[in-house]
C-alpha cells in the first residue's frame, strides 16, 4: 500500500503538486492528466525518485525520504524512455547488475537471467547489444530489469508512447500479465479501460478519482 498524506511538490517557486492525499492499494491504478499536470511528478514520489517539498509518502509504512533504498526495492520504475534505463551495453549485464545488492550465487543470477529473458522472447539476445535492440524490445528489456529484482509495485511512465502499434501491443500485454500491483502514467486511454482505479490529474490536483467507466469520460470531457 502506498499512501501521500498532504503531499506538495515545488521546483523553486513553482508548485507542481498541491495537498494530495491518496491511499494506493488496487493491483491497478492509472494516471491521466494534460501535459505538465504533474503525474510523472507524482509518479516519481511514489518510490522515492523525488521527494515531497511538503507531506509525506509511505510504501508499507516506510517513509520514501527516510527508507529510500527499502522503498524502491519494494516499488519498480521504469521510465518512459528505456535509454535512460538501460546502463549496460550487452543485455545480460544490464539484467545481472539489478540483482548485485542481492548477492546471490552465479548460477541463481545466470538462472534468473535467462528465465526473464525467456519470459519476453528475448532469449536469443542475451549477449546482443542492448542499445541495438528495437524500440520494443528495448522497452521489455527495462521491464525485466526492474522485474528481476521483484518488486512488489511497478509505477510505469508513459510505457507505450515510444512504441508503434505491434510493440505497444505486445508491452501493454506484458503489462496486463504482470502479478504485481501496477501504477500506469499515460495517454493511451485503452490500456487503462480495465483498470481498478483512475486519477486524473488537472494542474497539480487531483480533480477526479474513480473507476475507468467514469474518471476516462471526465478525462476526455476536461481535453475538449
Ligand atoms: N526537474 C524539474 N525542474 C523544474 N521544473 C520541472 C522539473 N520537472 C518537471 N518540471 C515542471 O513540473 C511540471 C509538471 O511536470 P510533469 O513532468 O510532472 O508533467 P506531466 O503531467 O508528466 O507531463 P507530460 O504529460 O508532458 O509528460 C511542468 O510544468 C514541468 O515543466
Amino acid at each position: 500500500m502506498i499512501e501521500l498524506q498532504n503531499v506538495a511538490l515545488r521546483y523553486g517557486k513553482q508548485s507542481v503538486l498541491e495537498d494530495i492525499s491518496l491511499s494506493l492499494g488496487e493491483r491497478r491504478i492509472g494516471i491521466v492528466g494534460a501535459n505538465g499536470s504533474g503525474k510523472s511528478t507524482l509518479a516519481r514520489l511514489l518510490n522515492g525518485l523525488l521527494l515531497p517539498s511538503e507531506g509525506t509518502v509511505r510504501v508499507d509504512g516506510m517513509d520514501t525520504a527516510k527508507d529510500g533504498r527499502k522503498v524502491r526495492a519494494k516499488v519498480g520504475f521504469v521510465f518512459q524512455n528505456p535509454d535512460n534505463q538501460i546502463v549496460f551495453p550487452v543485455v545480460e549485464e544490464d539484467l545481472a547488475f539489478g540483482l548485485k545488492p542481492l548477492k546471490l550465487p552465479k548460477d541463481d543470477v545466470s538462472r534468473r537471467i535467462d528465465a526473464m529473458l525467456a519470459r519476453y522472447d528475448l532469449g536469443a539476445y542475451r549477449t546482443h547489444p542492448s542499445h541495438q535492440l528495437s524500440g520494443g524490445q528495448k522497452q521489455l528489456l527495462a521491464i525485466c530489469g526492474v522485474l528481476i529484482m521483484e518488486p512488489a509495485c511497478i509505477v510505469f511512465d508513459e510505457p507505450t508512447t515510444l512504441l508503434d502499434l505491434r510493440n505497444r501491443n505486445r508491452v501493454a500485454q506484458a503489462i496486463a500479465e504482470l502479478d504485481q500491483q501496477v501504477i500506469t502514467v499515460s495517454h493511451d486511454l485503452d490500456l487503462l479501460a480495465d483498470y481498478d482505479r483512475i486519477l486524473v490529474i488537472d494542474q497539480g490536483r487531483v480533480v477526479c478519482d474513480d473507476v475507468p467507466q467514469k474518471a476516462l469520460p471526465f478525462y476526455v470531457d476536461l481535453m475538449s
